[in-house]
């Protein structure tokens, strides 16, 4: 049975609360963009992709059941919305780039029956369900690829390690970084996948551990601190990670601890690949250094399923991003439009408008 964490059929939203996973799964409506915002804020649902397409669609589910009697008043709920959604968490750039995108089809449309332009804009968020998982599958064969020409097997496939969740539960579907492992699976490559636990939130031991034993992959959790003996002591073919916010020079945004691995698999010669979707790509901030890193609340380090370990009264700071430099991402960042040199993603620009793979 394949996983689903967005259920949507026209005009209802149900997302899978993955602040109960893995012990329970359970779907919540989000039947209005408050419903989304809070859902995106609090993490019941998250990942880059996941939170541009679990927003637009709560915008989408209540443009739906709103009449407009003028296509100022429908620009002017539209804009609110979509700036409101934003809001949510700064760091991944989906959201934000998707509600631009809105806002310019509204801006530049030349209809002038608003009924007619509501559900242009309705059609078009539904179609981000559908490209987003092709688009997966798609960076995902390429990666695949990539690895298989340039990687050094670890037995009869590659052993790939990876940071966070960037599954079926922070996509559309497929994934991205895993979805990496999902195609290598379906060649018959994966020797093996490690996956972090990725402290604090815990996305790895809760998220894609949930995932690999869903899929029934080869695969192992350890801790964020083991990574290092991880690539001392055992073949890594590659390392692969997904991505919150890709800048024009080939900096990248992810989880919190990242920027660490990247470093001991540049000391251990282990290639680094960073799976980002156009839709993850900056097209405006140059280097990692402008990029927003989202702080979240103390009590995201302090508690573990709401039990204290850490002592009362001790400061805390929990960025939940870092940002890794071009020049680590040595394997290169795959996309649904080919794997380019970190230093080249520049040249995406171009390919997006004319649609050309690499
Ligand atoms: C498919 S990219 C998902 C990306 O988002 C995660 O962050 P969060 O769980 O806080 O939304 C992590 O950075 C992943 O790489």
């Amino acid at each position: 049975m394949t996983l689903e964490a967005i259920k949507y059929h026209a005009g209802s939203l149900q997302i899978l609360d993955q602040l109960l996973l893995p012990h329970k799964s359970h779907f919540v409506d989000i039947r209005c963009v408050e419903d989304g915002w809070k859902a995106i804020k609090t993490m019941q649902v998250r990942g880059a992709p996941a939170i541009a397409i679990v927003g637009c669609l709560s915008f989408a589910v209540e443009l739906k059941k709103k009449k407009f009697e003028t296509i100022q008043e429908l620009t002017e709920f539209s804009n609110k919305s979509l700036n409101y959604l934003v809001t949510a968490r700064p760091t991944a750039v989906n959201m934000s780039k998707s509600a631009k995108m809105l806002s310019a089809m509204l801006s530049s449309s030349k209809c002038d029956d608003v009924e007619e332009l509501k559900q242009g804009i309705i059609d078009h968020i539904e179609d981000m369900l559908d490209k987003d998982i092709q688009d997966n599958k798609d960076l995902s064969n390429y990666a695949a690829e990539h690895i298989q020409s340039t990687c050094n097997k670890s037995n009869d496939g590659y052993t790939i390690l990876t940071h966070c969740n960037t599954g079926f539960l922070a996509t559309a579907g497929y994934g991205t970084a895993l979805g990496v492992v999902r195609s290598l699976h379906k060649e018959g490559l994966l020797d093996h996948v490690y996956c972090t636990e990725t402290r604090p939130y815990n996305q790895g031991a809760r998220l894609t551990a949930y995932e690999l034993v869903h899929d029934e992959l080869p695969s192992t959790l350890i801790a964020d601190s083991m990574v290092a003996v991880l690539m001392k002591t055992r073949k890594i073919s590659a390392v692969v990670v997904g991505a919150d916010r890709v800048a024009v020079n080939g900096d990248v945004a992810n989880k919190i601890g990242t920027y660490q691995i990247a470093v001991l698999a540049k000391h251990h010669n282990v290639p680094f690949y960073v799976a980002a979707p156009v839709t993850c790509h900056d097209d405006i901030i140059q280097d990692g250094n402008d990029i927003t890193i989202e702080e979240r609340p103390a009590d995201e380090l302090t508690m573990v399923s709401g039990v204290r370990v850490a002592a009362k009264g001790i400061n805390c700071w929990n960025p939940a991003f870092d940002v890794t430099p071009a020049k680590l991402i040595t394997g290169g960042i795959a996309t649904e439009l080919g794997v380019f040199a970190a230093d080249e993603v520049k040249q995406l620009k171009n390919q997006v408008k004319n649609g050309s793979k690499s």
